[in-house]
């Protein structure tokens, strides 16, 4: 799915008004009304005080719009209008003279800090007053109003955004509206996925107002996000008549004294992920943990017992992953210019391996076209300088993806794929992945896609939703707590059968 700018969003809404024949008010009424069903739906009636608190603009409409259908269904609701401005959108004052109809009652209007009423944990808020439009910082008494808001500790819904949020860039005020929940309409923006913003949203749903199809099918986006159906599009069905040279003869170097494990658990992601051969290259000391933890795999020992110091001679390899447990000794760095010098197809860099290109920066040149580095956010810093906000961060990632011809994983509550110009945002996982050696599963699942002849993209955008995707299976049996890296490493291939299995896990 597509993440759109607020000016795409204001564009669908002009064409589908154009195209459909209907009037902004219509459309107004269509979004406002799957909102309140939304709510009927959950509430069924329940007399839960309701406030909402309308801006003067379209997103204060469709406040007025759920005000009216509440109160037309029994719901006990006061609606305030937070009078900032005279100014009133056409469709924000329809709806304030059929509400007055409707209701034979006014809004009552807020227009300084006194007027602010006093909010209950106890009642159902509705945030109905900046949505796509919000174009600056919030000022004044309506600070106020949102930090009464937040404070409430009452149920607050947002109405296609928090107020206070941009969609694709960073609010430098903490005026946000802090929400339990958000129905969006038709796209889901980019804040709700950075960490920087995406606590303001809580959980959310996005409501399908028929924005026009064609135009949504044809506008231009560099930012998508990826669910099941855009994850199962770009699987490649193992052929029945093929044997192991088919799926990949990967390489994954890496470990060091006492941190043996994490290419353990790369290699046994990678092997069930569909590798057809690995071969992990270690330092002397791994060899029986690996040969006894992993026995379909190969290995080649370094001459260091302790950590990689050097590359293998006379070995051919479809792709490497450089770096888990690897360590930043100087031998290691010798190690890793090596494989750069050698590699000539695509390769995968985590963990020490990036600390590495970090404190080496000439070795950054020498990464092959493709390559995919899969930063955590301490990495990344280290790896593109320090940044403002997220949105920076976005933009120096693809700078560096588009200098270096390289693919950034960016890892995270929401991973980001960043391909030049384009961000893939994940959606699988859950908060029982953050948990040690996950990264490094994470590795091995791409490595083995990249040696399985995925183009590099597609490697880490598929690896990285199947890794989520395993994570929320396990979670579903285990709970976040009970969830292990080694465990998402075991089963990686239900993943792959859930991917074109009907039920919603992720
Ligand atoms: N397809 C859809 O998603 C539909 C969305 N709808 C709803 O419409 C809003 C967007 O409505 P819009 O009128 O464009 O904008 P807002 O309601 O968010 O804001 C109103 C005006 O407020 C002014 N503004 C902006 N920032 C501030 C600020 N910090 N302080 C004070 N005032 C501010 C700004 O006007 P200016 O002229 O003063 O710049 C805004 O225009 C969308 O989110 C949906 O809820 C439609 O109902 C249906 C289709
Ligand atoms: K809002």
């Amino acid at each position: 799915m597509k993440i759109l700018t607020a000016a795409q969003i204001a564009e669908g809404d002009r064409i589908t008004i154009e195209r459909q024949g209907i009037t902004s008010e219509e459309l107004m009424e269509r979004a406002g009304t799957l909102i309140f069903k939304q709510i009927h739906n959950r509430l069924q009636g329940a007399q839960i005080p309701v406030k909402i608190f309308c801006g003067i603009g379209n997103n204060g409409g469709d406040g007025l719009v759920v005000a009216r259908h509440l109160v037309q269904h029994g719901y006990t609701v006061e609606v305030y209008v937070v009078n900032y401005t005279d100014k009133r959108s056409d469709d924000f004052l329809n709806n304030y003279e059929k509400f007055k109809e409707t209701t034979k009652d006014w809004p009552q209007l807020i227009k300084e800090e006194d007027g602010i009423p006093e909010i209950d944990q106890g009642d159902f808020v509705i945030d109905a007053i900046f949505g796509i439009g919000l174009n600056r910082k919030i000022k004044g008494w309506m600070c106020k109003l949102i930090e009464r808001i937040n404070k409430s500790g009452a149920f607050v819904l947002a109405i296609d955004m928090p107020s206070g949020l941009f969609p694709d860039k960073i609010s430098q005020s903490d005026a946000i509206v802090h929400a339990d929940y958000t129905l969006s309409f038709q796209n889901p923006k980019l804040s709700f996925f950075l960490p920087d913003t995406m606590d303001y949203v809580g959980e959310f749903q996005v409501l399908d107002i028929a924005i026009d199809r064609q135009y949504l099918a044809e506008v231009k986006s560099e930012t998508f996000l990826v669910g099941k159906e855009q994850a199962k599009i770009l699987y490649k069905p193992r052929k029945p008549n093929s044997h192991k040279g088919d799926y990949g003869n990967i390489l994954v170097a890496g470990g060091s004294y006492g941190k043996m494990g994490s290419v353990l658990l790369t290699a046994t992601a990678a092997m069930h992920t569909g590798t057809g051969l690995c071969t992990l290259y270690i330092p002397e000391s791994g060899y029986t943990i690996i040969q006894t933890g992993l026995p379909e795999a190969m290995v080649i020992t370094d001459k260091n017992a302790k950590i990689l110091s050097d590359f293998p001679k006379n070995f051919k390899a479809d792709t490497v992953c450089f770096g888990p447990g690897a360590g930043t000794a100087e031998e290691t760095v010798h190690s890793l210019e090596n494989f750069l010098k050698k590699q000539k197809t695509p390769m995968l860099i985590d963990a020490d391996g990036l600390n590495i290109l970090s404190q080496h920066k000439g070795l950054q040149d020498l990464l092959p076209e493709n390559s995919i580095l899969t930063p955590h956010p301490g990495e990344l810093k280290r790896l593109l300088g320090k940044w403002k906000d997220d949105i920076e961060k976005l933009k120096l990632a693809k700078e560096f993806s588009k200098k270096y011809k390289v693919i950034i994983v960016i890892k995270g509550t929401h991973t980001m794929i960043i391909n030049r110009d384009e961000i893939y945002i994940n959606t699988s996982g859950n908060p029982g992945m953050a948990t040690a050696g996950s990264g490094d599963v994470l590795s091995g699942v791409i490595t083995s896609l990249l040696g399985q002849k995925y183009d590099p993209p597609v490697a880490a955008v598929l690896g990285v939703y199947l890794h989520g995707l395993c994570g929320d299976i396990i979670a579903a049996d285990e709970g976040f707590e009970g969830l292990t890296a080694g465990m998402i490493a075991q089963n990686m291939g239900s993943a792959f059968k859930a991917l074109f299995e009907n039920q919603e896990i992720a």
